[in-house]
């Protein structure tokens, strides 16, 4: 039996809240804990259980359950302006800005888990001594004891949010339900932007199980540190442990969005992907774009790159050349299904966009620029004294350079003043349904055909601007080669070349090598259903470098060039490719420059040989050193044969 009940109704103020007590919680052990918002009663069994038992645990001093609306965002957004964590953009409406403690700006992959009975359900089997970087493991026992030194009465003091959400429009057939309690106010805000917060998910859940999220800043009060810009953290206690086969997330000492907006990353991608291969689908970091021609066909793609590499900017592209059209369905996270008919379905499962703020402007992306104009938080930007966000890249497009500012570290700073106005990894969280090109499909429940796959990532050598894989099989391979310069998403610092499988490797949930297996089985179509038409899948590349180190491409809107071209693939233009030992790569002339300034086609285009003699050494490498023996003997093949068509070069 549960050693909690709920009594009925009370009234009355508690504390310095200022709110009323509806109901309440009573534990034996625990006594009375005051219900400050919502109806428990209200809440499906299961969901009540998980509370009354996180209540026990950690020990809040009262819990209030979101209902997602407006009234209830203006009072807490409202509250946190009285804290002095936020304050209001005034040249915008409904604008708000907040920044964090500086230790707390990106994801903590070091300190990212995946808790599993049997270890190599998480990662692959590495030689002696080799650190596995795709996913981390760690043992239920020693999880355990991460947990009981962090989390008991670890919201001592502090108010417990209960927010249910679906990933996905609620009820759809690729939809998921989650509730995650926190006790940071800001993630409240920013889940009720970024995923669907109303209580008609209690409704839709009903008996049904959900994704469990525990998310504490891990600062229970009395406070014993100073908190810095009123951003409590922990982090040097930081924990993202995730119990797949439990469906369950512990996030621990973090506020930053990739770390605390359990339904993102957490959720929509390490626990998905689990229930992706259980059921039959995949739950990857990609973008969703549908791209109308000049003879008004629309295609849907889906891209890969890792964290901060372009998925927003080129969701979002605004074409340099006439008569086509782009239109936004995601711009971070795709859960893709083959339908009975054999074509892949994509939705976009988040609501909002939690984008890199530095480099969006109105010339690289104007649609994120309108999209974030009002009921938007930008998170370590800078604010000038007339109330404007700023971040490098707005240089061009600021109303008054000279203007006086506060960077994203609070100081006093103007353009010109050393150091920077934002932090690299400032975001700003906006509703997706404002930017001015969201699909009218964008929430279709059954989601979008997705007709072609796109991986990519910077890479400033050797790496041709586009090339279309041989196959699905050899498309796996390339995507299992993905490489990029590390990124201020995660913590890594200086820029080096990382391997980034897929763009997933902060992201991967189970074993790799299972997961390319997943990828090569979706091929094939169950009994009874169509063959399966999989999508063609392309590589690209905006960042290759001349020897100035400055860009070979224009990048952005001109990208459109790139996916004229694959989309004349898809359409089967079969006269402007060149078989290359890569892939499929475009004739000189085969890609629309018209109104460009020249661009250097060799530099950009060349496969040179000694370059791909060296990465194919150090894929293999990569390859016996981290996936081992899981690697399925076909991607293995792949590797083998693009050596041979290397060495006939
Ligand atoms: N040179 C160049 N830079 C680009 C291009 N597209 C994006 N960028 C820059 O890359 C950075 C990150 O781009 P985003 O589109 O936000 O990256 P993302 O993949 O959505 O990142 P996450 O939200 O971290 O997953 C920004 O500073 C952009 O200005 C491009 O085509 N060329
Ligand atoms: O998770 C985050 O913090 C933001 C994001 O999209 C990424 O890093 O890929
Ligand atoms: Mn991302």
């Amino acid at each position: 039996m549960s050693s909690f009940s709920t009594t009925g109704d009370s009234l009355r103020q508690i504390g310095d809240e200022g709110f009323y007590v509806v109901n309440e919680v009573v534990s034996k052990r625990l006594g009375h804990i005051p219900i400050i918002k919502g109806d428990f009663h209200l809440l499906p069994a299961k969901v009540q259980r998980f509370v009354t038992e996180k209540v026990e645990l950690m020990r809040p001093r009262g819990i209030y359950i979101c209902d997602g609306s407006q009234n209830e965002a203006d009072e807490i957004t409202n509250k946190l302006i009285e804290r002095g964590m936020l304050s209001p953009l005034k040249a915008y409406e409904n604008n708000y800005i907040c920044r964090t403690d500086p230790r707390d700006v990106a994801r903590v992959e070091s300190k990212t888990w995946m808790v599993t009975p049997d270890k190599y359900q998480t990662v692959t089997h590495t030689p002696e001594g080799v650190e596995p970087i795709m996913a981390h493991w760690l043992a239920p026992n020693d999880f355990s004891s991460e947990l009981d030194s962090r989390f008991p009465g670890c919201m001592s003091g502090r108010i417990m949010y209960v927010i249910g959400f679906s990933m996905g429009p609620i009820g759809g057939p690729l939809s998921k339900i989650g509730v995650q309690l926190t006790d940071s106010n800001y993630v409240v805000l920013c889940m009720r932007i970024m995923t669907r917060m109303s209580p008609a998910i209690w409704d839709s859940l009903g008996d049904a199980d959900f994704v469990r999220g525990i998310h504490s800043v891990g600062v229970p009060r009395p406070v014993r540190e100073k908190v810095i810009n009123h951003w409590p953290c922990n982090p040097d206690r930081v924990l993202i442990a995730h119990r797949p086969a439990e469906r369950e997330i512990w996030s621990f000492g973090s506020g930053y969005g990739g770390n605390s907006l359990l339904g993102k990353k957490c959720f929509a991608l390490r626990i998905a992907s689990n229930i992706a291969r259980d059921e039959g689908w995949m739950a990857e970091h990609m973008l969703i774009m549908g791209v109308t021609n000049p003879q008004g066909h629309e295609r849907f793609i889906a891209a890969a790159f890792p964290s901060a590499c372009g998925k927003t900017n080129l969701a979002m592209l605004e074409p340099t050349i006439p008569g086509w059209k782009v239109r936004v369905v995601g711009d971070d996270i795709a859960w893709m299904k083959f339908g009975a008919d054999g074509q892949l379905y994509g939705i976009n499962p988040e609501n909002g966009f939690f984008g890199v703020a530095p480099g969006t402007s109105h010339k690289t992306n104007p649609m994120a620029m309108e999209s974030f104009q009002k009921n938007s938080i930008f998170t370590n930007v800078a604010e000038t004294v007339d109330g404007e966000y700023y971040w490098e890249g707005l240089e061009k497009e600021i109303k008054n350079p000279k203007v006086e500012m506060i960077n994203w570290l609070g100081q006093k700073w103007h353009i010109g003043d050393a150091g920077k106005a934002a932090h690299p990894n400032s975001r700003f969280t906006a509703p997706a349904a404002q930017c001015p090109i969201i699909h009218p499909d964008w929430e279709s429940p059954k989601g979008v055909p997705i007709d072609a796959i796109i991986f990519g990532g910077r890479r400033p050598e050797g790496v041709p601007l586009i090339f279309e894989t041989f196959s699905w099989i050899h498309g796996i391979f390339v995507a299992a080669c993905l490489k990029s310069e590390t990124t201020a998403a995660a913590e890594f610092t200086g820029k080096s070349i990382m391997h980034d499988p897929f763009a997933m490797r902060p992201f991967m949930g189970y074993n790799f090598g299972q997961y390319l297996q997943h990828w090569m089985d979706l091929a094939k179509a169950p009994k009874g259903e169509a063959a399966r038409k999989v999508p063609k899948i392309f590589h690209v590349n905006w960042f290759r470098t001349n020897k100035e180190g400055k860009f070979l491409w224009p990048g952005f809107g001109d990208n459109i060039r790139v996916i004229d071209w694959i989309i004349r693939r898809l359409d089967g233009d079969d006269s402007h490719a060149l078989k290359t030992p890569i892939g499929y790569v475009p004739t000189e002339g085969s890609i629309n420059m018209d109104g460009l300034d020249p661009v250097k086609w060799d530099e950009l285009m060349s496969v040179p040989k000694e370059y791909w003699q060296e990465d194919v050494k150090e894929v293999r490498k990569f390859f016996e050193a981290q996936v081992g023996i899981d690697l399925p003997a076909e991607i293995r093949r792949e590797l083998d044969e693009q050596e041979k068509r290397i060495a006939a070069m």
